[in-house]
């Protein structure tokens, strides 16, 4: 998987309130083209929002997004929202369409793909995420690891240029996590750049190229997973490692 078109995303010094609550507090990220950040905290912590904040799902108060090093937000949010390719807990999928017609649905209408064009590419992508035989079941007939990738080749198939995945495996039972795991792993060694809120830990620390640590809507400490897992500076991370390790 390396034929990826690929950017670099940065955030810097955003803010957020929901009313009075300071969800986000001056938060700056940067993910380097092609390389996987993973984003770990307590809950509440305000990582969610910070996806959504710099996909424009939400409009900050304070800061800015760049895309390439350019600011994205005088654009089109949707067309912004073609180049974040978006994974959630939930996969949203659209329970009376076939499983290629849920990924072709987005390439015809959003994209204009004519129908064959999309349906073709659709194909691709679920032979991507090992889901071909599938292509004509209905959604509530895989098991929800298996609807996942169908998510997940959903957004790939718009040809994204970053990829958000927020708690994509936290809905699934344990035995079906490892599967969407590999292919997030997949994606990620393939040189997609990616933003991975997670509560799992060892892909944090496997697989990702950096680790950033939330509390309390500030960046408490980001690095390489080496060092924030083994040599954590803050009691703050101190604490959050060692109740979920
Ligand atoms: N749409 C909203 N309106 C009002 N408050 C919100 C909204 N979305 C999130 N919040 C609040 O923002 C804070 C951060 O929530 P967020 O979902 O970003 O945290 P999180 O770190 O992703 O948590 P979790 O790990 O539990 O998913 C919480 O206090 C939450 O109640």
């Amino acid at each position: 998987m390396s034929e990826f078109k690929s950017g670099s995303l940065t955030a810097t010094n955003i803010h957020l309130a929901f009313g009075s609550n300071k969800v986000l507090r001056g938060i700056d990220l940067h993910v380097p083209q092609g390389t996987t950040a993973s984003v770990i905290g307590p809950s509440g912590s305000g990582k969610s929002t910070l996806l959504r904040v710099m996909n424009r799902l939400i409009e900050p108060d304070q800061g800015d997004i760049l895309l390439d090093g350019r600011s994205v937000l005088a654009d089109n949010p949707d067309e912004l929202r073609r180049r974040i390719g978006m994974v959630f807990q939930q996969f949203n999928l659209f329970p009376h369409k076939t499983v290629v017609q849920n990924v072709s649905l987005a390439l015809s209408k959003i994209r204009k793909m004519p129908k064959d064009q999309a349906h073709s590419k659709a194909m691709e992508q679920l032979e991507l995420v090992g889901l071909k035989s599938k292509a004509d079941a209905r959604p509530g007939n895989l098991s929800g690891g298996q609807q996942q990738r169908v998510a997940i080749a959903r957004a790939l198939a718009m040809e994204p240029e970053v990829m958000f995945f927020d708690e994509a495996t936290s809905a699934l039972d344990p035995e079906l996590v490892k599967g969407v795991l590999a292919l997030m792993t997949d994606l990620s060694k393939g040189g997609m750049t990616m933003v991975v809120v997670t509560h799992e830990m060892g892909f944090s620390r496997n697989v990702s190229d950096t680790v950033t640590f939330m509390d309390g809507g500030v960046v408490v400490e980001t690095g390489p997973p080496a060092e924030l897992f083994t040599e954590p500076k803050t009691d703050r991370l101190k604490g959050f490692l060692s109740d979920v390790l």
